[in-house]
């Protein structure tokens, strides 16, 4: 995704590539290097630390890298306070269509009586459930929990661990990891004598870089945290 985040800056006429860096590198260098913004496609263990010394040093994050889970949010919003003119965007995924099928399933969520997640990636992914799932899964019981929906309707008595996948939510999210995969999800929404199917495909990395460059070109004017490239979309749901 670095990489590939890159070359999508180099090619787009508004920007400049000032700096690259791997895990060997010093954060200092962005600062020399002139830099004003900075995408994180990075692990989870290393982006906190990188959007802290983002902000703590006046430049504005975008930042693609799973992983931050409610406390971190919470962390970082603690952090933006005290450094106002600061603009972060933690994008659990940048393409446009992985953004509206979480957005519609959000919105479908409450009509329905069952409600699970399938994610499926490539095998060299780290993190499970993914990020998208996480985020997809947290909206939709946001939802379900306001309309006053029950849970979803499960009689499993026994089963081995991780049959029935993580629970998120109250969503149960299932993780398949696959040789050939790129990046996918099915939100599966059942009542009676029908089902509804969001389904979402990533076939190419190449899927992801107008989200990064809507991101970069957005988020200076965005001070404080956004979380979710929806933010940045007028999508009237
Ligand atoms: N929001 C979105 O749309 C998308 C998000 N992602 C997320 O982006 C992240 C990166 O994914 P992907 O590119 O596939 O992962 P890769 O493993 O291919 O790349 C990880 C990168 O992180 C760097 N890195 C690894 N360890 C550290 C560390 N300890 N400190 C600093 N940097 C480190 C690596 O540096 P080096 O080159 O030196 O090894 C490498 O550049 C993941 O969290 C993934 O879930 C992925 C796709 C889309
Ligand atoms: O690691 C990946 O590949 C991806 N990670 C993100 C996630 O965890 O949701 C976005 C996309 O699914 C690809």
């Amino acid at each position: 995704m670095g990489t590939e985040a890159v070359k999508a800056v180099q090619d787009a006429p508004d920007m400049e590539l000032v700096a690259a860096q791997g895990r060997h590198d010093q954060l200092s260098e962005i600062l020399s290097a002139g830099a004003t913004h900075v995408v994180d496609l990075t692990v989870p263990e290393s982006t906190e630390a990188n959007v802290r010394f983002a902000v703590e040093n006046g430049l504005h994050a975008v930042v693609g890298t799973t992983g931050w889970d409610t406390a971190r949010l919470h962390a970082l919003e603690q952090l933006l306070a005290e450094h106002s003119s600061a603009g972060v965007l933690i994008a659990p995924n940048f393409a446009l269509g992985s953004v509206l099928a979480t957005a519609f399933a959000a919105k479908a969520a409450q009509y329905f009586e069952s409600a699970e997640i399938i994610e499926l990636h490539h095998p060299k992914k780290v993190d499970a459930p993914s990020g998208t799932a996480v985020r997809t899964a947290e909206l939709m019981g946001q939802a379900r929990d306001a309309a006053g929906v029950d849970p979803s309707p499960d009689a499993t008595e026994t089963a081995l661990d991780g049959a029935r996948g993580a629970e998120v939510a109250g969503i149960h999210v299932h993780s398949v990891r696959l040789r050939g995969l790129v990046a996918h999800q099915e939100v599966l929404l059942g009542s009676p004598g029908e089902q509804l199917t969001i389904r979402h495909d990533s076939f190419d990395r190449a899927s992801f870089m107008p989200g990064v460059l809507l991101g970069l070109r957005t988020v200076g004017s965005r001070p404080g945290l956004t979380h979710g490239l929806d933010g940045y979309l007028d999508l009237g749901l």
